[in-house]
């Protein structure tokens, strides 16, 4: 028995780490009769045509959305709005428009206001990546086993979520809806001050005097080296991360900032107690995390994936 497609024709604005892991999961899954992209350069637009994954790459948004009934924004979280803007004219009467972005409530507050009524808005962030970017960095199991979140405005079409909801099961992942602030206050702590954290340790590394970079280098064989593949990620994105979720961030921050003081107390005064006692509890969720099978840790992508279920 054969699966019909999802949508007819999606439409991927940005062709980079996620653009690329949709179209290569999508086109795995048949999920849509056809897939087009965008890239702004002359030579992605060779290399994406070149990867064989996509049915055409096109150069403007405006051309991409064209007839498109699922519009997915792959591009940083700053660009959504003027992204949006520019689009808006040339979206099909009842398309779904959505994005990835790592923020939700700025993309919802940067994106609506220029949406035409006549199209359903479902934004959504899939909880999946690396530190890489770029076209050829997407691979179509990332979404397996990884949640993605659906942040639809009060009101919005149940079977444009559904729709996009089943989009993104078809691509092996695990669905969730919540509100945009609920999302960024979670996100802030879960992924957001883990970047800013990994990108501290290692600028401070760097700037240390008594210990030199190839010292550095030289000796980073555990914990520092999984910063470091953090610290590596995308400046555009992260830069993006931060200005758009300032609020929850710099309240996730501050309430690390009194922890950090704790356990710098701790070591000030030689309270080993304090110390154990800590380290149990934070040992404890961490076995946790692996028992529901949400380890992410840095190999994640080399273990072998279940293979994405196959269209019929
Ligand atoms: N990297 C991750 O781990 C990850 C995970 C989940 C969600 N996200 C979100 O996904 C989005 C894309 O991230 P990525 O990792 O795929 O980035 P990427 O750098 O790999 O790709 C971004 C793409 O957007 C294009 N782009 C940038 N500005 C543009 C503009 N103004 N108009 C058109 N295209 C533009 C770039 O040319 C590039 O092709 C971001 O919003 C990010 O927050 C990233
Ligand atoms: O594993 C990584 O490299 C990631 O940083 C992925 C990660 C995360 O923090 O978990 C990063 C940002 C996204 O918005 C979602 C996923």
């Amino acid at each position: 028995m054969s699966t019909a497609p999802i949508f007819r024709r999606v439409a991927l604005i940005g062709f980079g780490l996620i653009g690329g892991s949709i179209a290569r999961a999508a086109r795995a899954q048949a999920l849509a009769s056809e897939i087009v992209t965008t890239a702004r350069s002359e030579k992605t637009r060779a290399r994406v045509t070149e990867l064989n994954i996509v049915d055409r790459v096109l150069a403007t948004n405006a051309e991409a959305v064209q007839d498109a009934d699922l519009v997915i924004l792959c591009i940083p979280v700053g660009a959504c709005g003027p992204v949006t803007q520019e689009i808006a004219p040339h979206l099909k009467a009842g398309a779904i428009v959505s994005d990835v972005g790592s923020v939700k409530g700025a993309i919802v507050r940067e994106m609506a206001p220029h949406l035409p009524a006549n199209v359903h808005f479902v934004p959504a962030h899939p909880v999946a990546g690396t530190e890489h970017s770029g076209p050829d960095s997407g691979f179509a199991e990332l979404f397996i086993d990884r949640w993605c979140i659906l942040t639809p405005p009060d009101g919005t079409d149940p079977m444009a979520i559904e729709a996009l909801g089943a989009f993104w099961a078809g691509m092996g992942a695990k669905v969730e809806t919540m509100t945009p602030d609920h999302h960024d206050l979670v996100l802030a702590i879960t992924s957001h001050l883990p970047h800013l954290i990994a990108y501290t340790i290692v600028g401070t590394a760097d700037e240390l005097a008594q210990v030199t970079s190839s010292e550095v280098i030289k000796f980073s064989a555990g914990g520092f080296r999984d910063f470091t593949r953090i610290a590596a990620s995308d400046p555009t994105m992260w830069r993006d991360v931060f200005l758009n979720n300032k609020e929850a961030v710099l309240e996730m921050l501050g309430t690390f900032n009194e922890d950090l003081s704790k356990l710098t107390r701790a070591i000030r005064r030689g309270d080993g107690e304090a110390l154990f006692e800590h380290f149990a509890r934070t040992r404890a969720i961490r076995r946790g995390i692996v028992e529901i099978g949400q380890d992410s840790a840095a190999p994640d992508f080399g273990r072998p994936h279940p293979p994405l279920k196959k269209a019929e």
